[in-house]
């Protein structure tokens, strides 16, 4: 059997006059695979996310969503997509409800309102006009407008900005419900415990390059996962990676602040991206050198 994917970029690029915002990345999703794409802020999400979705031209590159090219998808192609931009637009002078069920209107097999309006938790608002919501309930709309098409590939761009911690468990939860019925989905966030909860896999994008991608527990290699040992030892603290932490652990007794510290996807990326900083800042030093 071969892998469908549902996403194929291919040596994507977009400028923006002589700058470079996506620079040569590429990668795919599979059919029901949830991908998280990480990355510092002007890192390349959105820009790459937007042409995904037809809204943004490329300057080069392949790419393929759902078997069509985005700039040439069509109404029947942009009714299989759920799309969930940045920005939250929803500020309007109808009623939640009022809202889903025009939006329901548009698709030709859409999920029933009142599922859609407990599955976001806003029953108790359902009949408040979206303008006299608070920011993170109108990002709930922005994320119910987004699976009311019941959208075989779902775009999610920072999600859950703004969410308090229930909600966004609750958004989990509702993530995780989508995912089991087969939906495929394309997620940016800034939170790393979100793409470590919902990723199957992660791109970490930086400058415009992914520096990285793989499976969620696989990203930055085996070595970034190697636990860290740290006590203090005559008023000095020591650090030690080991495979083997509880051998050391056993051989250093119960000195003053022991602890094991297993790197979390967030110290990982934050490696990853650093490293990706530094190695940008010695290619622009060696340009500058050449144009001298
Ligand atoms: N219309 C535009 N014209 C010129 N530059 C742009 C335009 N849109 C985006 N950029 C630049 O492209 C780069 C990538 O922006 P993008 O919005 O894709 O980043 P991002 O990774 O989504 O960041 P964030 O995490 O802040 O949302 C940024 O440096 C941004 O300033």
């Amino acid at each position: 059997m071969t892998t469908e994917y549902v996403v194929q970029v291919e040596d994507l690029r977009k400028s923006y006059g002589a700058f470079t915002a996506v620079d040569g990345v590429t990668f795919d999703i599979r059919r029901g695979e949830t991908f998280a794409l990480l990355g510092p802020n002007g890192a390349g999400k959105s820009t790459t996310i937007e042409i995904l979705e037809g809204y943004r031209d490329r300057t080069s590159g392949e790419v393929s969503v759902l078997g069509t090219d985005p700039g040439r998808g069509g109404l029947d192609w942009k009714a299989k997509l759920g799309i969930v931009l940045q920005s939250t637009g929803e500020s309007g002078n109808v009623t939640v409800r009022e809202q889903l069920a025009h939006f329901a209107r548009f698709y030709p097999n859409p999920r029933d309102v009142d599922e859609v309006i407990a599955a976001v938790g806003l029953e108790e608002k359902q009949k408040t006009l979206i303008r006299k919501l608070s920011g993170g309930q109108r990002r709930r709309v922005d994320v119910a407008l987004g699976i009311i098409g019941r959208p075989e590939l779902l775009f999610l761009d920072e999600p859950t900005t703004g969410f308090d911690p229930e909600a966004r468990r609750q958004f989990w939860e509702l993530i995780r419900s989508l995912k089991a019925e087969g939906t495929s989905i394309l997620l940016t966030t800034h939170y790393l415990d979100e793409a470590a909860q919902l990723g199957d896999r992660a791109g970490v994008i930086a400058g415009g390059r992914m520096v990285d991608i793989g499976a969620i527990d696989e990203i930055g290699g085996a070595d970034a996962r190697i636990p860290v040992v740290r006590w203090i030892e005559n008023g000095v603290l020591r650090e030690e990676r080991t495979t083997t932490p509880g051998a050391l652990v056993a051989r250093l007794g119960e000195p003053d602040g022991l602890e094991v510290v297993r790197p979390s996807l967030e110290d990982i990326y934050l490696e990853l991206v650093g490293e990706a900083g530094l190695a940008a800042a010695a290619t622009d030093t060696v340009i500058e050198g050449a144009a001298l």
